[in-house]
């Protein structure tokens, strides 16, 4: 693992309507992220926040089923610029959100330096919606397909190359909410998911040794983005769209550590944790102890 890393936070949340996300990176950074990646010989640069433009209906005009389409396009656009520019430092990018629109700038930034990236889309969602397809007008609930190079210009094609990743490249594991849009397009596309069903019946053990050996095999690169409320609310309340019957935090962290071994991440963002909904920044403190397992934190 690159063990030169920037944070860059997205205090974003127009891509859905719950006030809090916004301030996701404020509590995931309160929750200690910096001191744990550096007690495990991490060099870290906190780069601060990509502007992200406040809620305010006179500009925030929607347009057709995409809510604020022009803030969140040109907030991802300048994220997309700035995970871009780490990675050409050889910097290993960890984003924190914000609601999950923002994985459509952090894939424009990432993508363009790799033939094959590999997506690990950890998320109760698909996130596979388009303006036809959303039943909310959300755009986080459609930063997957975007990034498949379906949905409006002013977000597929941010840094002006579309699609960024491959169908056959994506493994969504915890689904378990998918929209008629979605499943079709999962079936269409051939999208490799691992919903709640297969994870009960395989466990997380094999479930993620199987999504492993199937990326190490036919991608360059490997960003794993997790929404928190892959896990169950239960146990991770702080997250704007709860859907019962998650993942476990054991079951999580089992993940993150499997990811850790096999070595294959590329880069990360972890998204959709909102402190106004949590119980004393739990999510984000579940956030990052995830994330200390992701980057090498052993018990023995
Ligand atoms: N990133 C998320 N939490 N997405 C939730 C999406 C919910 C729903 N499928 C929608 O499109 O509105
Ligand atoms: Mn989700
Ligand atoms: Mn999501």
């Amino acid at each position: 693992m690159q063990k030169n890393m920037s944070i860059i936070g997205v205090p974003m949340d127009l891509g859905q309507n719950r006030r809090g996300v916004d301030m996701g990176p404020s509590a995931i950074r309160y929750a200690g992220v910096t001191e744990r990646l550096e007690n495990l010989k991490y060099n870290i640069n906190d780069l601060g926040d990509v502007p992200v433009s406040r809620p305010d209906e006179k500009d925030h005009v929607q347009d057709g089923n995409l809510r604020n389409l022009q803030q969140v396009s040109d907030s991802n656009r300048q994220l997309a610029e700035w995970v871009d520019e780490q990675i050409g430092k050889d910097r290993f990018p960890l984003v924190l959100g914000g609601d999950h629109s923002i994985a459509i700038g952090s894939l424009a930034g990432i993508a363009k330096h790799y033939d094959n990236l590999g997506v690990i889309w950890y998320d109760a969602h698909g996130d596979l919606n388009s303006g036809e397809t959303s039943p909310s007008g959300n755009i986080h609930g459609m930063p997957l397909a975007v990034n498949l190079g379906i949905g409006h210009e002013r977000l597929a094609n941010i840094l002006d190359y579309t699609p960024k990743i491959k169908p056959e490249n994506i493994v969504i594991v915890g689904a378990r909410s998918l929209d008629p849009g979605e499943k079709e397009l999962i079936r269409e596309k051939g999208i490799t998911v691992y919903s709640m069903h297969e994870i009960d019946r395989l466990g997380m053990s094999r479930v993620m040794a199987e999504t492993i050996d199937y990326l190490k095999e036919q991608t360059d690169g490997v960003h794993l983005s997790l929404d928190l409320d892959g896990l169950d609310p239960e146990e991770a309340p702080g997250v704007g769209t709860p859907v019962i019957g998650g993942l476990s935090y054991r079951e999580s962290h089992l993940a993150m550590e499997m990811l850790s071994e096999a070595d294959i991440l590329t880069s990360a963002e972890f998204v959709e944790v909102n402190p106004i909904l949590d119980d004393k920044n739990k999510t984000a403190t579940m956030a990052v102890g995830l994330i200390g397992s992701l980057f090498g934190e052993k018990l023995k």
